[in-house]
């Protein structure tokens, strides 16, 4: 059918944000330090500041046994779950469906003393990659969030200060099939996952205080939405 308008966007920014994902933190260069560390999860973030405001890029790198990249992307994409992982989230709506794996958000997040409360509208895409580096492996499951501008709902139109972010959640599958031959159990996959996020606080907010929400918030969240998959999964057939 006729190509929607965000659509040249979605695809250019989701293979650009995969490869960024796909680079390790050693190999940015230097500048990502270690901030938060907690079994497998090791999150890094680098001190960036845009017009005097905290735009920390974030990379976390995470393994999780019993799951599939598949799943995770389905319960981070899909709206009817999000409050239940998403603690920071006031308000959520889907303003336009793209199409069955493109969706456009307005959120509200919880205000965050002593900064004004921030909204965002981003356009969020759900895609299988072939993995390149692992030809014949299970295929890479990413979801892309990146804001965008909506006629209905112009920047800091009402009492929020609207945010600017670009989110990547890149997912690979990893089976080790069991010796004996038996089918593919949750025993036997488990997950890598990539998480980039930067956020523009759109804002002044006093660096201190961002700076100490995401080292906060940012390991909360990845530990909530990987239990929460988990959880949502440990009785379900597997999804590949
Ligand atoms: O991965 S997503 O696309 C999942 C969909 O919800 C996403 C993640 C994070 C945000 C986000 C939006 C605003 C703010 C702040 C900035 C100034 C005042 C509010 C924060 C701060 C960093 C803290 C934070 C970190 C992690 C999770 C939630 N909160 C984060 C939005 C979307």
């Amino acid at each position: 059918g006729s190509q929607h308008r965000l659509w040249p966007e979605i695809e250019k920014t989701v293979k650009q944000q995969v490869e960024m994902a796909k680079l390790g933190v050693g190999e940015c260069g230097t500048g990502w330090q270690l901030f938060a560390e907690d079994g497998e999860m090791r999150m890094y973030r680098r001190e960036e500041e845009v017009d005097g405001m905290v735009v920390d890029p974030l990379k976390a790198v995470h393994v999780v046994k019993g799951i599939t990249g598949h799943e995770v992307c389905h319960y981070f994409f899909n709206p009817q779950y999000r409050y239940d992982w998403e603690t920071t989230l006031e308000q959520m709506t889907v303003l336009e469906t793209i199409s069955e794996d493109s969706l456009l958000f307005l959120q509200t997040h919880k205000r965050i003393w002593p900064a004004s409360q921030r909204d965002v509208v981003f356009w969020s895409h759900m895609r299988k990659l072939p993995d390149d580096q692992d030809q014949d492996g299970p295929d890479i499951w990413t979801v892309v969030n990146n804001s965008t501008e909506d006629s209905e709902h112009p920047a800091n139109a009402g009492k929020c200060v609207r945010i600017y972010l670009t989110v990547c959640l890149m997912c690979q599958t990893r089976v080790d099939p069991p010796k004996d031959g038996a089918p593919i159990s949750r025993d036997n996959v488990s997950c890598k996952i990539t998480y980039c996020s930067v956020v523009n606080p759109g804002g002044w907010a006093p660096a201190s205080v961002l700076r100490a929400v995401y080292k906060r918030e940012y390991p909360k969240f990845l530990k909530r939405f990987t239990a929460y998959v988990k959880n949502q999964t440990k009785n379900k057939p597997l999804m590949f």
